[in-house]
């Protein structure tokens, strides 16, 4: 059945009438709740006030659980959005109420014109937060510039304390690099810097006390995530998923406390205790409840917006990134997408969608 709604104005022709049908298949009178309103809220009332931008998807590790086989050029694939386009974007996002942008990859340093990027986005009225996702490749190198150019906050993946083993997850030997550029980053005024590790049983699983050490004296939080199935991991997820409520009851049992989140925060469920300066995150997709409070669109590096790390296609932006002007079309396209935005993933029934790997999207 047909739904026309209207965004500002605009009649808008597509609003994914399907997914609201299963929802409610008996009523004729579909309940789009939340036309006309400015803010991006979808039909489970989750606002939406952080977009993760993936820049590329290029990247130069060959992380065991992402990318084992390293990146491998596509044919024909459509090219980067450009500073331009992106500028476009995150202003339409902005004038529908985001206020913090994560930029990712593959690995997002990578690009010619990261620090333009990253400057251009500063310069959008109403974003308040321009966070990084990065393997540490060049966070040593460059950190001091990635501060010039606004970026506020910074995750840097080190799945591992041991430099063997990090090489042998990784496939690069840059194990004490990324750690100095860690410490640079502290040098040069960052107050936090969280790290991202995936938790693999018996590859990192027992380094869990020498994260515990380091983060002791360092304002570090140091995130586990367990790992997420993906369509190029064969036995890889079953050999290797291990739940992070083994290390919540663990934390929970020797007086870590779980604290309050903000409504820009991520999806970890952070904890913290008085003898530590750090704090642990924990990121527990499968846990019941977890997409309750997903805050977070996506975005992908050729301009697709996908409502779920998980699931279609991605609904195509570009042609509505050409010029300013198109804004209020790109907010409305924006908007409408949302309304068919799924209440969950169904990891569970290990469906990850078309989600070959992460660095596709930027996690
Ligand atoms: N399933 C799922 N995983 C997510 C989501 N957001 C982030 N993650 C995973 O969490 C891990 C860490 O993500 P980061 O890029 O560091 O970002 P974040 O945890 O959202 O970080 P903050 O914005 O700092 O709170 C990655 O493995 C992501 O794939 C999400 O919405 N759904
Ligand atoms: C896809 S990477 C992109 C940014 C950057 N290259 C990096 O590694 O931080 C973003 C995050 O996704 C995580 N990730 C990748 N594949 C994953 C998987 N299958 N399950 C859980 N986390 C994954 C990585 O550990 C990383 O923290
Ligand atoms: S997790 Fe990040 S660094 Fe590792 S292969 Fe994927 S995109 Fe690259
Ligand atoms: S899996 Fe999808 S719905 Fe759930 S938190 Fe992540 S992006 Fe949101």
């Amino acid at each position: 059945m047909p739904v026309t709604l209207s965004y500002s104005g605009i009649i808008l022709e597509t609003v994914y009438p399907i997914v609201v049908l299963q929802r409610c298949p008996m009523q004729k009178t579909i309940p789009i709740k939340n036309v006309g309103m400015s803010n991006l809220v979808d039909n489970f009332q989750r606002e939406y006030y952080y977009l993760r931008l993936s820049i590329t998807d290029i990247c130069n590790f060959r992380c065991n659980y992402c990318l084992p086989n390293g990146y491998q050029p596509e044919k024909n694939k459509p090219s980067f959005l450009t500073l331009s386009e992106i500028e476009n974007l995150i202003a339409a996002f902005a004038t529908l109420g985001a206020e913090k942008v994560r930029i990712t990859g593959g690995e997002p340093t990578l690009r010619k014109d990261f620090l333009s990027i990253v400057e251009s986005i500063n310069q959008v009225e109403n974003i308040k937060q321009i966070a990084l996702t990065t393997n540490g490749y060049r966070m040593l190198k460059d950190v001091d510039d990635w501060k010039k150019a606004g970026i506020t906050s910074i995750n840097v993946s080190v799945d591992s304390l041991d430099p063997r083993m990090f090489y042998s997850i990784t496939g690069v030997n840059k194990f004490d690099e990324i750690m100095r550029g860690i410490d640079r980053a502290f040098d040069i005024g960052y107050q936090k810097i969280k790290v991202n590790s995936v938790l693999m049983k018996s590859i990192n699983d027992h380094e869990f006390n020498q994260f515990l050490l380091w983060i002791k004296n360092k304002p570090i939080q140091m995130r586990f995530i367990e790992l997420m199935q993906t369509g190029e991991m064969d036995n890889f997820f079953n050999k290797y998923h291990l739940s992070g409520k083994v290390l919540e009851e663990k934390l929970l049992r020797s007086g870590w406390k779980l604290l309050p989140k903000s409504y820009l925060d991520g999806p970890a469920k952070v904890f913290k205790h008085p003898d530590y300066q750090g704090e642990i995150g924990l990121i527990m997709p499968y846990e019941k409840n977890f997409c309750a409070s997903c805050n977070r669109l996506r975005v992908s590096s050729n301009g697709k917006l996908h409502l779920c790390l998980f699931g279609e296609e991605g609904i195509d932006l570009r042609d509505l990134l050409q010029s300013h002007e198109q804004s209020t079309l790109l907010q409305a396209r924006i908007f409408s997408a949302l309304q068919g935005k799924r209440e969950h993933h169904f990891l569970h029934n290990g469906d990850s969608g078309i989600r070959q790997h992460l660095a596709s999207i930027g996690g």
